[in-house]
């Protein structure tokens, strides 16, 4: 278990195809926190992280922003007073991807600290 947060994201080809419902429900078995929901017709991941004050938020917000720098794959991240919302999806597959299920993966492990 556990394994996704130690990987990292391979590239993904442009109009590759989005993962199966069978391979996201076997891949969401590792994400129990991550709900999938649907945006514009398109699957993603979503979560929210909650906090105390506006500038942690602020901290983890850049905290995911240089991860995704760093895997060259990049979330939608809503930030408000209270929590940051994520959300991680391929574009180029106009879905879901086993980056965005590493990704989340490796999100959560930033929040776990
Ligand atoms: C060239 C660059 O690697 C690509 O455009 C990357 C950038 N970050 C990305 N992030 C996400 N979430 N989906 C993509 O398809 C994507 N493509």
């Amino acid at each position: 278990m556990n394994e996704l947060k130690k990987m990292a994201c391979v590239p993904c080809e442009r109009g590759g195809s989005p993962l199966s419902a069978d391979e996201i429900d076997r891949l969401r078995q590792e994400l129990p926190d991550w709900e999938v929901v649907t945006e514009a017709g398109e699957l993603r991941l979503r979560r929210m992280f909650t906090f105390s004050d506006f500038r942690q938020a602020l901290a983890f917000t850049n905290h995911v922003g240089e991860l995704a720098e760093a895997e060259g794959h990049h979330p939608k991240l809503v930030t408000e007073w209270g929590g940051v919302t994520v959300e991680w999806w391929t574009h180029s597959v106009g879905g879901l991807h086993r980056n965005d299920f590493i990704m989340a993966a490796r999100t959560s492990a930033l929040h776990e600290g």
